[in-house]
């Protein structure tokens, strides 16, 4: 039984926030399309002001909304954090991640720097940060052209912006290259599985030491 000394199973732990970042196209959604089987991990779904790619669905990849709706979010404080990339808004909204963590669930963010950085000010025993990169600056071109959502225009402006991404690597806890997908996978993993582990995550912990030393 959870918490008897002889059974670790089900100690209760509190969540995390695992954000992934890297300059667009060295492969975050795709890493974290693969974490999501795992469901003790949730999506934490932006708001976004850019319009849906071939494929996206409203909800579940974003929150697609106007300009308008973007302020209003912003006004009442909707937001974690938020940020302008690419000359559109992109925003974390609070939802009930406060309470997700408190009951265990994980939250994963897809989401940039500008945003990491917000997260960590304000939550740093619960963040995780984790930063993907190309294996060369040739192989996310490649990259971006071969999945055929953006235009020539946006791929230019996407290539510009990743020297300046690339620059915030060691603002970051792990750093891995992305060269093959289910190795990086495997490695982003081992990541999440380890950080789930530590001591102060484990707060079935306490009572559980304590009913070992009969106290
Ligand atoms: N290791 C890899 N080898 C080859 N192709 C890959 C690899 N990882 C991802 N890709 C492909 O590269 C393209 C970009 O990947 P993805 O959309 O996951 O990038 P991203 O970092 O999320 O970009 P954005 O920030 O623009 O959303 C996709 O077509 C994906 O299938
Ligand atoms: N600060 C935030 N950045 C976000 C958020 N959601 C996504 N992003 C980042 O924007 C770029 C572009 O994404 P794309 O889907 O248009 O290619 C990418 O770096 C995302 O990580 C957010 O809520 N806050």
């Amino acid at each position: 039984m959870a918490g008897e000394p002889g059974s670790t199973n089900a100690l209760k732990r509190r969540g995390l926030l695992f954000v992934l970042s890297s300059p667009s196209g060295a492969g975050k959604t795709t890493i974290s399309r693969m974490l999501l089987s795992d469901p003790e991990i949730k999506l934490s779904v932006s708001v976004t002001t850019r319009a849906p790619r071939p494929g996206e669905v409203d909800g579940i990849h974003y929150h697609f909304v106007t300009d308008e709706e973007f302020d209003r979010c912003v006004e009442e404080d909707d937001f974690y954090e938020w940020a302008h990339v690419f000359g559109h808004r992109y925003g974390t909204p609070k939802g009930r991640i406060r309470a997700g963590l408190k009951e265990g669930q994980d939250f994963l963010f897809d989401i940039d720097w500008q945003g990491t950085q917000q997260l960590y000010q304000k939550d740093q025993q619960d963040v995780v940060r984790v930063f993907i990169l190309p294996p060369s600056i040739e192989e996310l071109r490649r990259r971006l052209e071969s999945r055929q959502t953006d235009s020539p225009a946006v791929i230019e402006a996407r290539m510009e912006r990743a020297r300046a991404e690339i620059s915030h690597w060691d603002a970051y806890d792990y750093v891995i290259i992305n060269d093959d997908v289910d190795a990086c996978f495997g490695k982003v993993r081992e990541i999440l599985h380890a950080e789930r582990r530590k001591r102060q995550r484990q707060t079935g912990l306490i009572p559980f030491v304590r009913e070992l030393m009969g106290s």
